[in-house]
């Protein structure tokens, strides 16, 4: 079955259509990772977006049960060069096209995505639509025009309820924008007891929650379409150590009076070069992010820039000078990608100072 494409600019993009059949809008974006398509596809952050993959064969190795990054695929749509079909894995459990199926997401394979890439690059992200319908490409640019890119995907992605995965180890509130499973696996690596918290949780229902520390999970979209989140990042602030990751770090940085802006095509793959500025290494991470903290909006904050991006030096990094807070841009729980930044999550939970009565193997009612 055919597949089309069609972008904001008006080009126009034909193919095989390797997912489920019908009709989704989207911002299109691009990922450079030559692994990876699996994680990409399950991290919430995506929610929204047609994720165009750069590298051309995509689907080779298959889909399991172990690398999903959350509940399942939030990408409003999928393409790529080509789609293997027969994918060769022991651990492989069936093909992305019959996974894509599964979830109803649309996939085109068989266009030129190097082109399509260029021609993002150029012109910025945009707004697209992919459809298997018989029909003109007027038809087809006329309800793309109609439709709006969506602003609540921190509502369609967070969790609805409070949960907890308990251990000994200082209590962490995983504030949920869409986090990925990678957050909490770090978390629990080191022990810690993890309460997962909707977005819109106040700063007074956490407090209940008696935690040691906050972390600010990633999430899609932009993070000015959540000011409630802003708003009680500003009051946790100074009342418990504090770090953020992506969207975390986006809104850790709002709260502090800094300010954030569209990129022109962001920041997608994994292995995108950031220096850490203290001891001038170069750390190789994983990165999705549209939006970056303006690195001008920094003066007049209590805020230290801590992390460049190299290729374009942008912020990827902050540290609040007064308070124990900070937050970065990348993702250091990688998933996919390079380890070199976990060190960030042993620097937040060594900050931590649990309630001594909880320690492992003390009586916690004494
Ligand atoms: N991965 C993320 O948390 C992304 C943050 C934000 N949605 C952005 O695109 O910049």
């Amino acid at each position: 079955m055919r597949a089309k494409l069609l972008l904001e600019d008006g080009s126009k993009w034909e193919g095989i259509s390797f997912g489920a059949e019908g009709e989704s809008m989207g911002e299109v974006v691009f990922n450079t990772g030559m692994t990876g398509y699996q994680e990409v596809l399950t991290d919430p952050s995506y929610c929204g977006q047609i994720v165009t993959m750069t590298y051309p064969l995509i689907g080779n190795y298959g889909i399991n049960r172990h690398d999903i990054e959350s509940r399942r695929p939030f990408v409003h749509g999928f393409i790529v060069r080509e789609q293997a079909e027969a994918p060769s894995h022991w651990r492989s459990e069936r093909s992305i096209g019959h996974w894509l199926k599964e979830y109803e997401l649309l996939g085109l394979a068989g266009i030129d995505t190097r082109q399509l890439t260029r021609r993002i690059r150029v012109h910025g992200t945009m707004k697209g639509i992919l459809s298997t319908k018989e029909e003109s490409w007027d038809a087809l640019a006329e309800r793309l025009d109609r439709q709006a890119l969506m602003q609540d995907q921190v509502a369609r992605v967070s969790t609805q309820s409070i949960h907890t995965a308990p251990s000994y180890g200082p209590r962490v509130v995983l504030m949920d924008f869409g986090a990925k499973y990678g957050l909490q696996r770090e978390l629990a690596r080191r022990g810690c007891d993890v309460v997962v918290v909707p977005h819109h949780t106040t700063a007074e229902e956490i407090e209940r929650l008696r935690p040691d520390g906050i972390l600010l999970s990633n999430g899609p979209g932009d993070p000015k379409d959540v000011p409630h989140a802003i708003r009680t990042v500003a009051s946790l602030l100074g009342r418990y150590p504090l770090f953020g990751i992506c969207l975390g770090h986006q809104l850790f940085a709002l709260a502090c009076g800094a300010d954030t802006e569209k990129m022109k095509f962001g920041h997608r793959g994994s292995n995108h070069p950031v220096k850490e500025l203290a001891s001038g290494r170069t750390w190789i991470t994983s990165q999705n992010h549209g939006y970056a903290v303006r690195n001008e909006s920094l003066t007049g904050t209590p805020l230290k820039l801590t992390h460049v991006a190299l290729n374009d030096g942008t912020c990827e990094g902050l540290e609040h000078q007064e308070l124990q807070a900070f937050s970065v841009q990348f993702h250091p729980e990688a998933a996919p990608g390079p380890h070199d930044s976990e060190s960030l999550f042993d620097r937040f939970v060594a900050g931590l100072q649990p309630d001594s009565s909880l320690r492992e193997g003390g009586n916690i009612h004494a």
